[in-house]
């Protein structure tokens, strides 16, 4: 017996925070409220669970994560802004490298490098990540720590419909300085990109872009990223416009079909046109050259034992376009974990966990098919909704039968698991090698798997795939295409698999990506990417893998254990499998914290009317009444014994031996009765406290420490 379980709801000084919380709040509309408050400023609702986040934090010196999910464009990135935002400023900071503004600056910059805009966000995310922030003894933050998964590195290459290229790619067109702009060589742009990357041309546009640009400036400079490397950053973003302009011939010999561009794009990335020529589409030569020369800095099992079937010209210059947008995403999460790192020793976390949202073109009234890269963030999605659902019911009861407590209560038979299931479950018996044998028909697997293990069999086809996928993933009558009952079957997805292939297999363009940037001429750009030579290459999607404090060690750990282990060593090479692993990455690292669930919805339409059906849906996929009916009924509020003595020993030693006693004879009538007692007493304590010191949080913190001081002076 480990826990114990209390009915109590106020005042407890340890306290579970909330089951979740509906982002509900009024809308932001503005970026300065009447009152001057900034849009960082978090609603009520959110600032009392920052309040209720850091109390239980520096209570139970336990790490907690605030984990965002919902749809696409339901506020998930914002409400993590302002939760982050309004807890660094209760908290207060210590040391120079973490401050309310650093993170502010973080958060411009990931929004440049790691969002579009869509029809229904300025700002949609298309890349995952974590953000930790490492609090300190005396309860302020003392370091930050951002991990993320880029799942859609294509997304630099290939347009989908209503959506634009990266943020960065137009507030540099606009924004950039003269000087900078004729060294990049983009003062006559040409007319037509094949990555759909466009100068805006509207005034307001550019001036919006331009602005965006100038604030991405003060960001960088805020993080002390060094002229050199935002001369490298452009230098690299550049390369890739002008590989767009060069494009590819999709007829005849793999070649560029504008030849000025890609000689541009060669001399900007800082190599011969020639190297490039070879990087994009002579790939096999390249690694024969390499491997005859022992340059061959970095092995490459996928790339070495499965070269693939032969690319188009198109596939080659997106790889290499997505290679290294890959690879500077990477650099620039590096630069920041740089500039935000600390080596303080650390009470407990707080994870910030935002992802992009799920999205089915239906919500848009679109009548194509959902791609490969929201299969993916779908997918993430329903991990995170597994995870609630295992937090919120299935571990609860399992606690409660441990503790022989009656608790009334049926847990919601439905979740996210079959889905789950549906994309990821993996074969029976996964193969030693690296080179996958197709298993017998019959046996159930996930989607990932089917398309992982077709995407190698000679003369298949994404057709063959879709024949092999079970329920509740189901054929549609338009060729290759499925649906996928995603959020419990309220939110139907229809994917079309054309051309999944081409984005699944391994690309060597993209892996020459990183090979190009460290023999660059130009030194600034060699300089960035060379530390990367250093480093295995775990999965190329993965950003923030550095960082010396002992909980990014131990946060970073927990990723590589992810990708080392059994299977994943084998496999994580693979890019279907690698989605399974950056999803499994992203929950290891919040499995062990306490943690918090933020469910956005969305309640309004792009025309400004209630959306009662679409509202239903998303409120059914949260559980939420089972999830209060569970709270109410149950016992939510709860400590280990370890916690349970460490802050009612004070009491004095009988007392607590009778208390241990109530734990072995599990009576729960008489635990609830002492602790209670306790409670009370505690409470009695806390309130002396309050009338030295004011309600607000910060004092609270001191009020909290001052009662342990009175405490221990008691024993
Ligand atoms: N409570 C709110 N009221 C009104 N507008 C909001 C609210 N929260 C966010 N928004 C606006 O909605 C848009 C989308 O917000 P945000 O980018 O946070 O959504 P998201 O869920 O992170 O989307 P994605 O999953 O695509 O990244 C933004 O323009 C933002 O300003």
């Amino acid at each position: 017996m480990h826990t114990l379980t209390s009915r109590a709801k106020n005042n407890m000084p340890l306290t579970q925070a909330g089951p979740n919380l509906v982002n509900f709040w009024p809308p932001l509309q503005t970026p300065k409220s009447r009152r001057g408050e900034s849009v960082w400023d978090a609603p009520p609702a959110l600032a009392a669970l920052v309040k209720r986040v850091y109390v239980s934090m520096v209570g139970s010196r336990r790490d907690h994560s605030v984990c965002a999910v919902g749809r696409s464009g339901t506020g998930k990135t914002t409400a993590c802004q302002a939760f982050t935002h309004t807890l660094l400023k209760q908290a207060g900071t210590t040391g120079e490298n973490i401050s309310v503004e650093r993170v502010q600056a973080m958060f411009t910059i990931l929004r440049s490098f790691g969002c579009v805009s869509s029809q229904h966000s300025d700002t949609s995310s298309r890349f995952a990540m974590v953000f930790s922030l490492d609090f300190n003894h005396a309860g302020q933050a003392a370091a930050g720590h951002l991990q993320t998964m880029m799942l859609d590195k294509w997304k630099v290459c290939q347009t989908t419909q209503g959506e634009s290229n990266f943020l960065i790619f137009s507030q540099l067109l606009a924004g950039i300085s003269t000087e900078m702009r004729t060294e990049l060589q983009l003062h006559q742009l040409p007319e037509s990109n094949s990555f759909g990357i466009v100068h805006p041309t509207k005034v307001e546009e550019k001036q919006r872009a331009s602005v965006a640009f100038t604030k991405l400036l003060t960001a960088m400079e805020t993080l002390g990223f060094s002229a050199g490397e935002q001369k490298a950053i452009w230098h690299v973003l550049a390369g890739i416009y002008h590989l767009g302009a060069a494009g590819a011939c999709k007829v005849g010999r793999r070649q560029f079909v504008n030849f000025d561009s890609a000689q541009v794009a060669s001399s900007v990335l800082g190599c011969e046109g020639e190297d490039l020529h070879t990087a994009v589409f002579k790939h096999h030569l390249r690694q024969l050259l390499q491997r005859a020369t022992g340059h061959s800095r970095e092995r490459n099992p996928a790339a070495e034992a499965d070269e693939g079937p032969r690319l188009t010209a198109t596939q080659c210059v997106d790889g290499m376009a997505a290679g290294l947008y890959e690879e500077l995403f990477t650099a620039v999460v590096s630069l920041i974990n740089r500039a935000l790192s600390g080596q303080q020793l650390t009470l407990a976390s707080v994870m910030v966990l935002d992802t992009p949202g799920l999205r089915n073109p239906r919500h848009f009234a679109e009548e194509r098919g959902a791609t490969w890269s929201e299969l993916c963030h779908n997918y993430l999605q329903e991990r995170l909704l597994e995870h609630y659902h295992s937090h919120t019911f299935r571990h609860t009861l399992d606690r409660y039968a441990q503790e022989k407590i009656r608790v009334e209560f049926e847990c919601p038979e439905s979740s996210s698991a079959e889905v789950v299931s549906a994309i990821d479950q993996p074969p029976p018996q996964v193969h030693n090698s690296y080179s996958c044998v197709r298993a017998a028909d019959g046996d159930p697997r996930g989607l990932l798997w089917v398309l992982d293990e077709e995407m190698v069999t000679p003369a298949s086809c994404e057709n063959s795939a879709l024949e092999r996928t079970h329920s509740p993933t189901h054929r549609c009558e338009q060729p290759l295409q499925c649906e996928v009952n995603h959020l419990m079957g309220g939110d139907p997805v229809r994917y079309d698999l054309t051309g999944w292939f081409s984005l699944i297999q391994n690309n060597p363009s993209a892996l020459n990506a990183i090979c190009l940037l460290q023999n660059s001429t130009i030194g600034e750009v060699k300089s960035m990417f060379t530390p990367r030579i250093s480093l295995p290459p775990l999965c190329r999607g993965l950003g923030g893998l550095e960082g010396g404090s002992q909980r990014s060690l131990q946060r970073n750990g927990t990723i590589r254990k992810t990708f080392s282990g059994g299977m994943a060593a084998i496999r994580r090479h693979s890019q279907c499998i690698a989605v399974k692993l950056q999803a499994d990455a992203l929950v290891n690292l919040i499995r062990r914290a306490r943690p918090v669930f933020l469910q956005c919805v969305n309640a309004k339409t792009d025309g400004g009317s209630f959306d009662v059906p679409a509202l239903r849906v998303q409120l059914d996929s949260t559980q939420i009444l089972s999830a209060l009916q569970l709270y109410r009924t149950g016992y939510p509020d709860h400590m280990t014994l370890s916690d349970f003595r460490c802050h009612f020993q004070a009491l004095s030693p009988p007392i607590m031996k009778r208390y241990a006693s109530m734990f072995v004879s599990h009576d729960e009538r008489k635990v609830r009765c002492h602790i209670e007692a306790a409670q009370t007493l505690c409470d009695v304590q806390l309130r002396i406290n309050k009338l030295f010191f004011p309600l607000c949080l910060r004092q609270w913190r001191s009020c909290w420490l001052n009662w342990m001081w009175i405490k221990r002076a008691s024993l």
